[in-house]
């Protein structure tokens, strides 16, 4: 029966045969070569009339226990510190004939800084969300003969593109201690004069033979005032937002190293020539991060529960995605590949992308399965939908097989309406939140035009151009029900498909014709052909014209 379910599919279906798909030159060109090898040589494979089990079809019908496992996070929350900076030196000349060298201390090496960039390749947050914190190296102490410590190691978090980076909170240490001397200038006079001939056991270094008199007896000098490395001009600006949508040459810098004490020829005198002080380094700055990825597929599926989803995305690409007859085998989306070759490996350039770069091949996310009322949490809810909220094109995966084809297809609609209205009020709420709650303390801080990448003096004259604060535009979120969308009607192959099939294609030429009302009840819904392409995912029929569809409907 398999055999003439296979045999009757173009039959069935004429539309298979005579294309009423309007599929740009380009894009018919592009595919026709892979689609015919990959596929049907899948298919010439496996002898006409074998079972769905046959041994040579597993990778379209594997055993449940047969799938690649990936681990999957798509949410970190991160605290990030810069590192430390090393201390100051307190050390004297030591030379023949020189009985009290003068003071050679060297400066603390700065603290390391911590990068993030957004890469191709990576595609999870696990490795983020299995570790609480990262702290960049700390800078080490200064030496004698004037010899200053070496800076920290930085580190580079290298994210998924499509991760949207949000501060939950900051500390900064260097701020903290600006704001107390301001305090302090505001409520005493002379407030800075007044921590003069004070010790503090956390800016003070004292030279290690010193006995506690010396400690009480010493004229310690002022303060010196905090000091924030050039790189913290670089910084974006608190609160740090970042939508990191595209992949990044150069890494951005979110935390920059503290600075190191200062070693103590800083505190000579005409009159002391060996202070016996340095001060410690300044600590680092820290900044706890909550991390969303964002899947950026080309591709979407979105479809109910054992829709067939996972079977299609392992007949257009090399996924080894979980399959099973049960509802919710797919706990984590899954995103596969499909590459756009001519057929002997070589890159068919046909396609090209938004940016101009040519288009080797076409990301697919599927989904956990969506049911009636995810939105009220039930099922695995509609929080998964937020991977295929960034897809460029949504692809309904509807099973023939199961009730009104239209029916379902109104379901999904529905949620994704749920999830548009959810996701606007949660949008309002942030916004309000971040008006009420956000208060710059650092008053200091350059100024948002040194931020926003004037050329800037600093007090020790260095001229810093700010390469690092490219301020990231936001990602054009287009609503669900803007984006261009089609059918795959799978289960093609199971009797008595095909007047389901035919009501839905009637269905969607009614809505492209506008005697229907639009399933998702927007206003500015997308206005391009729709069409269903009936599939057998199982048997890897007719799933040869999804990439074509859409890649005609990623040129538009
Ligand atoms: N006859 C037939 N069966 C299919 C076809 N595609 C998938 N199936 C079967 O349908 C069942 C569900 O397939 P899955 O790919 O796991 O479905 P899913 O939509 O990913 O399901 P969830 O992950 O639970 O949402 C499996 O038993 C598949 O073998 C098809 O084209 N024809
Ligand atoms: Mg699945």
């Amino acid at each position: 029966m398999a055999r003439v379910q296979a045999a009757l599919l173009p039959f069935l279906y004429p539309c298979l045969e005579s294309s009423p798909l309007h599929v740009g030159r380009r894009a018919r060109l592009l595919y026709r070569s892979i689609a015919t090898r990959r596929y049907q040589s899948t298919e010439s494979a496996i002898p006409d009339g074998a079972p769905l089990d046959h041994p040579l079809s597993s990778h379209l019908n594997p055993p449940p226990t047969d799938y690649g496992r990936t681990i999957f996070a798509d949410k970190a929350t991160i605290t990030l510190s810069a590192g430390s900076g090393g201390h100051g030196c307190i050390s004297f000349l030591r030379e023949k004939y020189i009985e009290a060298g003068p003071a050679n201390g060297g400066d603390g090496g700065s603290g390391g800084s911590i990068y993030i960039q957004a890469v191709r390749g990576e595609t999870s947050l696990h490795k983020l969300a299995r570790r609480s914190s990262i702290k960049a190296g700390r800078g080490k102490n200064g030496q004698g003969k004037d010899k200053g410590g070496q800076r920290g190691e930085d580190v580079l978090v290298q994210v998924p593109v499509g991760t949207v980076v949000r501060e939950i909170s900051r500390r900064d240490p260097v701020a903290e201690e600006e704001e107390i001397r301001m305090l302090e200038a505001g409520s005493e006079k002379g407030g800075v004069e007044a921590t003069r001939g004070t010790w503090r056991r956390d800016k003070w270094m004292q030279y290690p033979s010193s006995t506690p008199s010396e400690y009480a007896m010493a004229n310690f000098p002022p303060l010196p005032k905090p000091r924030r490395s050039n790189l913290a001009l670089s910084q974006p600006q608190p609160p740090i937002d970042l939508d990191l949508s595209e992949p990044m040459e150069k890494p951005m810098l979110l935390a920059a190293g503290a600075m190191g004490g200062l070693g103590n020829p800083h505190f000579m005198t005409a009159t002391d020539r060996r202070p016996k002080f340095a001060t410690k380094g300044e600590d680092g700055l820290s900044i706890t991060l909550e991390l969303e990825l964002k899947l950026l597929a080309d591709v979407g599926f979105v479809g109910m529960p054992n829709a067939g989803k996972s079977t299609l995305l392992r007949a257009l690409s090399r996924s080894k995605a979980r399959v099973g007859n049960w509802a919710f085998t797919t706990l984590q989306p899954n995103i596969g590949t499909m590459v756009l070759d001519n057929g002997h490996g070589r890159a068919q350039v046909q396609a090209s992308r938004a940016s101009g770069e040519p288009r080797t091949q076409i990301s697919i996310a599927d989904i956990p399965g969506l049911i009636p009322d995810a939105h009220m949490d039930k099922g695995l809810g509609l929080g998964f939908l937020r991977h295929v909220e960034r897809a460029h094109v949504l692809a309904f995966v509807v099973d023939l097989s199961v009730g009104d084809a239209i029916n379902s297809l109104n379901i999904l609609w529905n949620e994704l309406g749920e999830f548009e209205t959810l996701k606007g009020k949660e949008t309002n709420m942030a916004t309000e939140s971040r008006i009420v709650d956000w208060k710059p303390i650092n008053k200091s801080r350059p100024s948002a035009s040194a931020r926003n990448g004037a050329v800037v003096r600093n007090e020790d004259n260095a001229i810093i151009e700010p390469s690092g604060s490219r301020s990231l535009p936001d990602l054009p979120m287009v609503p669900m029900s803007s984006k261009p969308w089609f059918v795959v009607a799978t289960k093609a192959d199971v009797e008595g498909t095909q007047e389901n099939f035919a009501k839905l294609q009637a269905y969607l030429d009614a809505l492209a014709k506008g005697t229907q009302n639009h399933p998702s009840k927007r206003k500015n819904v997308w206005k391009g052909p729709l069409t269903a392409i009936p599939v057998s995912a199982i048997r890897g029929e007719g799933v040869e014209r999804i990439p074509e569809w859409t890649v005609s409907l990623l040129d538009d």
